[in-house]
């Protein structure tokens, strides 16, 4: 930035001796301030000196365009790493919030947020912020060398474009500000549109709504660039007018320096000067106010990132590794009331009393809505009890001991995510390729029923599984869940609808080596089919938030 300014000064001084040089060559020749240089080069009349201040000129010129390059460098570079930073803040702090505050919000808007409004904060707000503060040194380094050859002239232009500029921000600042909001508005909107519209894509495709889809799409993105053209347009719409009224500003000025005592040819150097700072000011002075009025423009997307980064950050503890916590007797439930909106009607599981002993194998049943699910994640310290409590062995469950007691539950939801990786890295989830451990893979891919899968293709455990494992089946997605929760060897496996997508005799051999395994492994299960419980211990049955019956299959099932 210093040297940005340096160079606009340097350039600028240099057209002063030069332009002097061309029109009265004697009075430059006898100038204090040129002996220095005709000493130097052992000049001996003005004509020769001529050259010498030519390539000066020159020179200042490519150099100042240098380092201006440097400058856009440095700007834009140092305005991205901003973003990465500001962008990795959120998306880890967003990560580490509690599972309530997760389901409690709408994804696709911190969605928007981490994938275009971070870009419009980089190009709207930081990037220009830096121009901003660049142009306003120059500027006022450029002035205050102005002012040095001409203070008169140089208040007069100074007033004369401040005025404009100042009357543009004022009439423009209530439409940027409007425009802002719009755009932040409408990035979420095409955020959820995309994510409904292709997360569903089944539904879309069975319902014929590509059209629909397509047509909000283009609808809200429209509205979002049509604001962001508007702020556009407001930062850019001065710069022709003002170019415009410069150069009648140059004209008038030009008339009165001719018609001083001294006449053109003194004014000329003054003028060129005078010409030259208002063209090199004046671009330099949109820079700075379009940068201003971008910020404006994208003011209301900095205030959702910042939104985001003032979430509470994760705690020191979330990076240890946590010892697992002990678990040598029992689950126990007491008392257990749980509301998602403490405020709002009757509690989602109220007064629940269970008890669930290491290595039982338990069902969980009851109508839609009846709060498996939520129990199940109340178990695995994803939600914790609004009111009595849930401990194992005699530890209660809560902030503190949540991270411990997960370290020894592995969760197979009903649709698992799928990186693009191998099938080997999916299943060690979370493992280095290089640290897996292959025997242990094996082994939880063949009690998961799909090792003779995996090994029937030609890349076997290496295959690669596409982008969200389009290229798998929905039984071998999930049988590809199971063997991640039994190569994460827990001592609890949660199955929430884990094997719907499972054929009969699938499921039943997958159940079937769940009963081979290490007698003291916990497993609670929602199933799809009710016959899927069949070799559970118990099964639990919940009606209206409560336990209503827990008994054995033949007892709550019948033959
Ligand atoms: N994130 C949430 N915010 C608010 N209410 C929720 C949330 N998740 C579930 N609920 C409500 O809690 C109740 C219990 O839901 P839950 O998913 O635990 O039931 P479930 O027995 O597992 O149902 P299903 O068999 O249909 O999966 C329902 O009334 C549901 O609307």
């Amino acid at each position: 930035m210093l040297l940005g300014t340096v160079s606009e000064v340097v350039s600028l001084g240099m057209v002063l001796p030069f332009l002097g040089a061309l029109t009265a060559p004697d009075e430059v020749f006898s100038h204090a301030l040129m002996q220095p240089l005709i000493n130097l080069l052992d000049l001996n009349s003005s004509a020769e000196l001529v050259l010498p201040l030519s390539i000066l000129f020159a020179l200042a010129a490519i150099i100042s365009g240098l380092i201006r390059l440097a400058l856009l460098w440095v700007q834009t570079h140092l305005g991205n790493a901003i973003g990465n930073d500001l962008g990795s803040a959120a998306y880890r702090k967003t990560l580490y919030q509690p599972y309530a505050v997760h389901s409690a919000r709408n994804s696709s808007q911190i969605i928007a947020v981490l994938m275009t409004k971070i870009n419009t904060v980089v190009y709207f707000v930081i990037i220009p912020f830096l121009t901003l503060i660049s142009a306003s040194i120059i500027v006022a380094t450029v002035v205050g060398f102005m002012f040095f050859v001409d203070p008169q002239m140089t208040t007069v232009a100074l007033l004369s474009f401040g005025l404009i500029y100042f009357a543009v921000a004022y009439f423009t600042k209530k439409h940027l500000a409007s425009n802002s909001q719009l755009v932040t508005l409408r990035q979420n909107e095409v955020a959820q549109v995309v994510q409904e519209g292709l997360g569903g894509i089944r539904d879309v495709i069975i319902d014929g709504l590509q059209e629909t889809y397509f047509r909000i799409y283009r609808r809200v993105d429209w509205q979002m660039r049509r604001a962001l053209s508007i702020i556009a347009i407001l930062g850019g719409a001065p710069r022709p007018v003002i170019e415009a009224f410069g150069m009648v500003l140059i004209a008038i000025l030009a008339y009165i320096l001719t018609q001083r005592e001294e006449g053109l040819a003194a004014a000329l150097p003054v003028l060129g000067t005078l010409a030259l700072a208002a063209q090199r000011l004046l671009p330099l002075v949109q820079q700075g106010y379009a940068s201003w009025a971008s910020m404006a423009g994208g003011k209301a997307s900095l205030v959702d990132v910042l939104e985001l980064l003032e979430q509470e950050a994760p705690p020191p503890s979330a990076q240890i590794r946590h010892e697992p916590l002990l678990f040598n007797d029992r689950i126990q439930v007491s008392d257990l009331t749980f509301s998602y909106h403490p405020q709002e009607g009757k509690p989602v599981l109220q007064k629940l009393d269970l008890t669930i002993e290491r290595g039982a194998r338990v069902g969980f049943i009851g109508e839609t809505g009846s709060g498996k699910s939520t129990l199940l994640d109340l178990i695995m310290g994803l939600l914790f009890a609004s009111s009595g409590e849930i401990s194992i062995d005699n530890t209660a469950l809560d902030l503190k001991t949540q991270r411990s007691w997960q370290a020894r539950i592995a969760h197979v939801p009903q649709s698992i995510f799928l990186t693009d990786g191998s099938i080997a890295e999916n299943i060690a989830f979370g493992v280095r390729k290089e640290h897996i451990d292959w025997t242990r893979l094996k082994v939880a891919a063949e009690k998961a029923q799909i090792s003779g899968a995996i090994e029937a293709l030609n890349d076997g455990y290496d295959t690669f599984v596409g982008e969200r494992g389009i290229r798998l089946s929905g039984g071998q997605r999930q049988r590809i869940g199971i063997a991640r929760a039994l190569y994460k060897k827990a001592d609890v496996l949660v199955l929430d609808e884990a094997t719907s997508a499972l054929d009969v005799e699938t499921e039943a051999a997958v159940m079937k080596s769940f009963e081979d395994m290490d007698e003291t492994l916990t497993i609670l299960m929602v199933a799809h089919r009710v016959s899927t419980l069949k070799n559970c211990d118990y099964i639990v049955e919940l009606k209206s938030g409560r336990v209503s019956r827990v008994g054995n299959f033949q007892e709550i099932i019948g033959g």
